[in-house]
């Protein structure tokens, strides 16, 4: 039986990776379970899956996780500590898929056990891949891709030489406000932002899809986890979202993975990894789809694109501030303080002030210094978002 846990079990893409678990019981035998606010829904799964441990990032939540969990066996825990103490536990495969940079720990952590980590959590990679890459390295751990644009690249570069690869292009749906005027953006709400065309995902990501920071993070996250050149790496707004990667060699070949808008192809592809296994996706009819659409993705629409281009090109800790600012801009436009495009200009003036206050050329060397960065950045953020309102008329 493969040990499994799953960190960010009870959001969209945990949810989807104990769908696939849970229709093989037989084969797992699940190690931890994450959650954070979503208790029932925590406990529900943990003892449909009979799971050995069942953690809530809340601490206030651990009555409310025990007493659901009451004469199952099964173990509650809660907080930060735990969810470090769950990714100490022996797992062969472990689902990386907490929301935010909340999830680089316990990731960070499961690589030192050499696990196999599926990992959906971008923010890691963004925020510190070269330091992720080179503990699971250190430990002969293996990182799987599971964000679908990622796993398609690796899909298409199975057997191929990457010194073969002359670019990659990762496709973008546009998101849901890509048949609004450019001129009534400003104006967006995240209830306007938060109904994706395509992919049925969290509440935060889909927001990202709509403003392209999601695609911003994945440029980056393709240049940290293939060790892609950014000028090799590409996007192209393609709105069916049936094509989610191409990879162009060097003899002109470009290989395109194609697959419907369900994250448990990506998922199961992990899970089965390196073999390949029925996954309960539709197929596609081609003859039926019939048309599949590209165009260049505009640069005043989404300068997430533009801040990006520049976060690669800088390198060192550029990626950590990008990814903490984004995060608090992101808060503060759930929060109603910061316009839907006023997101893109607190992610450049934090990238702006970090860059004049401390040296961000050079890569963290430790978890530490990521954490670090990151609480500076988010405090930065969150001023800037104090003073633009102050001076708001
Ligand atoms: N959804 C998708 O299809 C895709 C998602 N991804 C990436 O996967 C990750 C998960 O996305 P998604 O499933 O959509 O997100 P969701 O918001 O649906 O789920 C997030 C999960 O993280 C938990 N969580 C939230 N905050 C914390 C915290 N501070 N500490 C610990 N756990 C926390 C949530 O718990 P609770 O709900 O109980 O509060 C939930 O289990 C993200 O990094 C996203 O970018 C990548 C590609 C596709
Ligand atoms: C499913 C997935 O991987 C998401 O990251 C997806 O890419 C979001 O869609 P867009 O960012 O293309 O709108
Ligand atoms: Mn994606």
């Amino acid at each position: 039986m493969k040990r499994v846990s799953v960190f960010g079990a009870t959001g969209s893409i945990g949810q989807n990776t104990l769908d696939l678990i849970a229709r093989n019981p037989e084969a797992y035998d699940v190690v931890a379970l994450t959650g954070a606010r979503n208790v029932a829904q925590l406990a529900a799964d943990a003892r449909k899956v009979n799971a050995q441990i069942a953690v809530t990032a809340e601490e206030a939540l651990l009555p409310d996780l025990r007493a659901a969990l009451e004469g199952s066996g099964i173990e509650a825990a809660a907080g930060s500590a735990a969810l470090l103490e769950a990714a100490d536990r022996p797992a062969d495969w472990i689902m990386s898929a907490i929301v935010g940079a909340a999830g680089l720990a316990p990731g960070f952590r499961a690589l030192r056990h050499g696990t196999t980590l599926a990992l959906a959590n971008k923010e890691s990679l963004v925020t510190a891949g070269p330091l992720l890459l080179a503990e699971a390295k250190r430990h002969g751990a293996t990182i799987l891709p599971v964000d679908s644009e990622h796993s398609a690249v690796f899909q298409a570069l199975v057997g191929e030489d990457i010194a073969a690869v002359e670019r990659i292009i990762i496709t973008a749906s546009g998101g849901g406000l890509r048949d609004w005027p450019e001129s009534a953006l400003a104006s967006a709400t995240p209830e306007d932002a938060g109904a994706h065309p395509n992919w049925d995902m969290g509440h935060r990501i889909t927001i990202d899809s709509a403003s392209m920071f999601n695609k911003a993070m994945e440029l980056i996250e393709t240049k940290e986890f293939f060790g892609i050149a950014p000028e090799k790496i590409e996007t192209v707004v393609h709105p069916q979202s049936l094509i989610h990667a191409l990879v162009g060699y060097c003899d002109g070949a470009l290989m395109a993975h194609l697959g419907p808008p369900d994250m448990r192809h990506a998922i199961g592809y992990a899970l089965h990894y390196p073999d390949r296994a029925h996954l309960p996706v539709a197929r596609l009819d081609l003859a039926q789809i019939a048309t599949l659409e590209f165009h260049a993705p505009s640069d005043s629409r989404y300068p997430a694109l533009r801040i990006a281009r520049e976060v690669m090109a800088a390198g060192g800790a550029h990626g950590c501030v990008f990814n903490a600012a984004k995060e608090i801009a992101l808060d503060g436009f759930l929060a109603g303080s910061v316009g839907f495009m006023d997101m893109s200009a607190v992610v450049a003036e934090t990238l702006d002030a970090m860059s004049s206050r401390a040296s961000l050329s050079n890569a963290p060397q430790t978890l530490e210094d990521v954490l670090n960065i990151d609480h500076m950045a988010r405090e930065t953020a969150q001023r800037i978002i104090e003073q633009r309102k102050a001076k708001a008329p």
